[in-house]
Order: C-alpha cells, then structure tokens, then sequence
C-alpha cells in the first residue's frame, strides 16, 4: 500500500526454510528504514506468502522492537486479516461476476461455465476455488514448467487445487501431479506451454500467473475457442499486442465481442483487503471472514462500475458496443490521483 513494487533476485526453489529465512531478515534489515504503517506497507507478491511474510515481519519486530502493520497477508493469529490469501482469486471472480452479468443483461453467471486459468500459486488457486463454488468448470491451470489440462468433463475439483496448493507449497512442480498414478490419467501435461491453445472449447479465460502472459496469436485462439470473458489476475497478464486484439473485437463485434478487464481493475481485491487488513490494525480488533467477504464482494462491484461508468462518460461506446474497461480503469484511476494534487496544491 502506498504504490511501490519491490523485489529480489532470490530464487527461493531448491532453498531450505532456514536459507529463505536469513534471506528475509537480511532483506528486511535494510527494507525496515523505508516502511511503516503510515509510510508504505508491503505485501507478498510472486513467490511471497504467508511463510516469507511471517519471516520478514519477525525479523522487522525484532531490528525495531515494535509491533505495527508494516506488512499484509500477515498470519491469522498474529495480525493478519481473514480472508486476504483468498482476496485476489476471489476479487478476480467477483469482478468477472458483473462482466457476465452486464453483457447478459444479468441472464448469466458463472453456472456452467468453461473457465481457464493459468498459474497455480495463491491467485490461481482461489480463483479456481470461487468459479467451481459458482458453478463453472476450470478447464486449465499452470506453473513456469507447462500447462496442465482437465482432460474429464468435470474439470479441476476443489480435492485437486488442495493437492496443488501442497505441492506448491513444496515448491513442486505440476508435472508431479500429472507424473502420479493416482491423479495422472484426469489431466495432460504440457511441457513449457501455456494453457491458452489447449484448452478446448472456452467462455472465460483469467490469466493468474505472470507478466505477458497471452501473445497475440494466444489472444487470436482464445477467441476462436469461444472466450467471451478475459480478466487479468496477474498483473499486466496480456501483451499489449493481445490487448489491441481484444479491444478490437470489442468495437467491431459488439455484443458478441470477447471483453476484457485490466488486472489494476480485476485484481484489485488482493490490495483491497490489505487495506483492510491495515484498518483492522490500528484498530486493533479482527473482523470475520463473513465481513470481511463481503466488504470485498463490494468494493468489486465498486470497481466494476467505475471502471464501466467512467468510460461511458469519457470514450462513449457505440450502440451495442461493451464499454472498455481499460479506458474506463485508467480515467478512473489517473482522476482521483490528479484530484488528489490538484486539492493538495501538488498540481503546478
Ligand atoms: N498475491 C496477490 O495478492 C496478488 C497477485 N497479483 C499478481 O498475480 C500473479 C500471480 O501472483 P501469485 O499467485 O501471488 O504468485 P505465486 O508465486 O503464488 O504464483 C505464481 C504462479 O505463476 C507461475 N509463474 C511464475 N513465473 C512464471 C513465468 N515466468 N512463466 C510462467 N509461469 C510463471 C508460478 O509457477 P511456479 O510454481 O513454477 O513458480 C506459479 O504458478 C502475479 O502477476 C502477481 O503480481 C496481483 C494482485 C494481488
Ligand atoms: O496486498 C497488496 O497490497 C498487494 C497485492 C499485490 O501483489 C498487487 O496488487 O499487485
């Protein structure tokens, strides 16, 4: 929280708890001088979570010999918030909720239909968690190795993301899941693809793993594989050639168009309940999973319509034509900075 982005050049696969453990005390002996609660508050991001969050923020308590909520994704008995490791996945399922529901005139949901993710980290998984609860099917995930591809009809089910979350915990990687007697013969294994051209017949697609994610000739096939839907858990998923594809097919199809939402939108759920996470701190006191949902379900919606309204009002959609959400995203999000300096006397 406070707008940065920061990382490291440590490659955590094949390290011991206690080597990443020294490595995050070492990162945060320097890291501690530049942050504070009221300052800039971290998160975990790729190859961060929970274990790596819990090391740095031991490691800040004991340099600074204070506890504050200088990091989020905390641990639920020492300061963390409910619900913020499934916030990013769920915000993303939420966003993407409305997308239907608006471009069917509110007919449609996730009920039956074929979603394909990519990634199995913490985005990936609790997206994949919320679509099947809502009906749908996941067809795909993917780690930095290769896609794997439901190969039944039922597709990933929740006893499987719970296999994949262990073993992403491990460190492992997918192959080991499609390389066992027990799961193998359900999923095909690709070696260094991505699950775009494999997937098969497709509504949704939400991107949940990393930076570029989907080229253009990936954009191309997803739409002739029926995807209606693309909404970016990871940030910056798609390639900006991928993009123009979209937004072209927003304008020229109109309704029948695939529409695409930016990750600053869609995966804004993630940061959202740092923000809340933050709230509970200074007010030292721990709201349920059911509050804390629902606080995000909102300010999903919130984003949505924002998003949808201000690129009404700023790129009037042709009749027909799905309003862009990128445009919309962007206006919405460059106003409030603007308005905020302009008010602070930042302007000149
Ligand atoms: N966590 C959060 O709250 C938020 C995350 N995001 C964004 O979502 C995306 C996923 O983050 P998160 O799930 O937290 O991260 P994780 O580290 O939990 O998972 C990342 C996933 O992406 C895969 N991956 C990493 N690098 C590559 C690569 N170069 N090519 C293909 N696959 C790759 C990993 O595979 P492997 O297991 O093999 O390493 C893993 O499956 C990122 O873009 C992140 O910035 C956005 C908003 C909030
Ligand atoms: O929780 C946060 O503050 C950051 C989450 C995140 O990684 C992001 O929004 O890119």
């Amino acid at each position: 929280m406070g707008g940065g982005k920061g990382g490291a050049d440590f490659d955590p696969k094949g390290k011991s708890d206690n080597e990443i453990r020294r490595f995050c005390y070492a990162f945060m002996k320097e890291l501690s001088r530049h942050i504070g609660a009221d300052t800039d508050v971290p998160a975990g991001d790729i190859g961060v979570g929970g274990r790596e969050v819990g090391y740095m923020f031991g490691a800040y308590k004991s340099i600074r010999n204070q506890w504050e909520g200088i990091l989020t994704g905390k641990g639920g008995s020492w300061g963390g918030s409910l619900i913020r490791p499934e916030a990013t996945g769920y915000g993303l399922v939420y966003y993407v909720e409305h997308m239907i529901q608006y471009a069917s005139g509110g007919k449609e949901s996730f009920a039956g239909k074929r979603v394909a993710i990519s990634g199995s980290g913490n985005v990936a998984q609790y997206a994949a968690l919320k679509v099947i609860e809502l009906g749908g099917t996941v067809t795909s995930l993917s780690d930095s190795k290769g896609a794997i591809i439901a190969t039944s009809e039922k597709g990933f089910t929740p006893e499987i993301i719970d296999v994949i979350a262990d073993l992403k915990l491990n460190r492992k990687a997918l192959s080991d899941l499609t390389n066992s007697s027990e799961y193998g013969s359900q999923f095909k294994y690709i070696e260094g693809a991505r699950p775009w051209k494999h997937c098969g017949q497709v509504d949704v697609a939400l991107p949940s793993a990393t930076q570029n994610e989907v080229s253009a000739e990936e954009a191309e096939a997803l739409i002739s594989q029926g995807a209606k839907f693309i909404a970016e858990g990871s940030n910056m998923g798609c390639t900006q050639e991928a993009i123009d594809i979209f937004e072209a097919s927003r304008k020229e199809k109109k309704g029948s168009a695939i529409w695409y939402a930016p990750g600053k939108a869609a995966n804004a759920g993630g940061v959202a309940v740092s923000g809340l996470e933050m709230a509970q701190n200074s007010q030292r006191l721990k709201w349920t999973s059911e509050e804390v949902d629902e606080k995000l379900k909102q300010i999903m919606k919130n984003c949505f319509e924002n998003g949808l309204e201000t690129a009404k009002e700023y790129v009037t959609p042709k009749e027909g034509e799905f309003p862009s959400l990128v445009a919309g995203s962007n206006i919405a999000g460059f106003k409030k900075v603007a308005q905020a300096m302009h008010d602070q006397g930042d302007w000149w």
